[in-house]
């Protein structure tokens, strides 16, 4: 496997395999790329990448492919479809999937991989559409321990820390979890942003009392100002963390945890894919807040 050769396949040019992409290209890496969509190929050729007709042609380029796909159904598509990775995957080849999955997708295709000879592991990241851009991503790895330690040169240009987990579904779950508490959090911003101004009290006040107290995070300090000003351009979208909270949600599930907090935040992403903003930034979830609020 060659990622420290720095070439690699890369699969998914989203908000968050375009940024990667880039960063890679811009760190001296040889990047082979493939979209769905191919025109969303066509920035990253400007900047020197080469591109594959399938995900299969990457991988018969590529001695390392990575992949940064919306949700496991894309994960599993792109994998195991017509002209998919296992077509070519063999023996010395490995493939990286770095989207946000459940345990049980990442393990099928792990099987799948190493039945046919490959290298497998899954690689989620927290982190978000500029920290993907100045390569400060966090990564949660898992899986083949010897594909882990060659990647780690392509890890250190789109991170600035990896830690490696273990087994193959540890990174899924682990990711589960961060994102779990991340939808909950941004919920409860959302409602003490409307208590706040309902109440009488100015928004931008609350913000600048949070930052300064215990529970001071980037995420309120990023996302409060535009939420204020209802801007709503997506870095994450909120169909993706209304995914990740259903999939956290599963996780409970299976292992007997209740998590009555996710499964009210999880509601309110529902309702706001319903009113049509499954687009926009996951902090659109205030919108709900907000005509909740008008009802009562
Ligand atoms: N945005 C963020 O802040 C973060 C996102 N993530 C996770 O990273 C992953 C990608 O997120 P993001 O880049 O934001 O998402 P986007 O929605 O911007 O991109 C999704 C990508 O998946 C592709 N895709 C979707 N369905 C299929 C399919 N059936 N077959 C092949 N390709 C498909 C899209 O192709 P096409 O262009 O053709 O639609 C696109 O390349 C998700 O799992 C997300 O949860 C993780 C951390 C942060
Ligand atoms: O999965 C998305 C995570 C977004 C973030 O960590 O800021």
């Amino acid at each position: 496997m060659a990622v420290e050769e720095k070439e690699v396949g890369f699969l998914g040019l989203g908000i968050m395999g375009k940024a990667m992409a880039t960063n890679l290209l811009r760190n001296g890496f040889k990047v082979t790329v493939w979209n769905r969509t191919l025109s969303k190929c066509d920035e990253l050729v400007e900047n020197g990448a080469s591109i594959g007709e399938t995900p299969a042609a990457v991988v018969k380029k590529c001695k390392c492919t990575i992949a940064m796909l919306s949700d496991p159904s894309a994960a599993l598509s792109v994998v195991f479809d017509k002209d998919g990775v296992l077509e070519q995957i063999c023996s010395g080849k490995g493939y990286i999937d770095m989207s946000t999955v459940d345990a049980d997708t990442s393990s099928k295709i792990n099987e799948a991989i190493t039945s046919r000879g490959g290298h497998f592991i899954e690689a989620p990241v927290s982190g978000s559409k500029k920290p993907a851009e100045d390569g400060q991503l966090v990564i949660l790895a898992a899986g083949e321990k010897a594909l882990y330690e060659e990647a780690i040169p392509a890890f250190n240009v789109l991170g600035k820390r990896s830690f490696y987990l273990g087994q193959v579904g540890n990174g899924a779950k682990m990711k589960l979890v961060v994102n779990m508490i991340m939808g909950s959090m941004m919920n409860a911003l959302s409602e003490g942003l409307v208590l706040a101004s309902t109440s009488g009290l100015d928004p931008w006040n609350l913000l600048d009392v949070l930052d300064l107290g215990a529970i001071a995070n980037p995420m309120f300090k990023m996302k409060g100002p535009t939420m204020i000003q209802n801007s709503y351009s997506p870095a994450f979208p909120l169909k993706h963390q209304q995914k990740d909270m259903r999939l956290a949600l599963a996780l409970g599930d299976e292992n007997a945890v209740s998590m009555p907090v996710a499964a009210a935040a999880n509601e309110a992403f529902k309702k706001a894919r319903s009113m049509g903003l499954g687009d926009l930034d996951f902090s659109a979830v205030f919108e709900t807040v907000k005509v909740l609020q008008h009802q009562s």
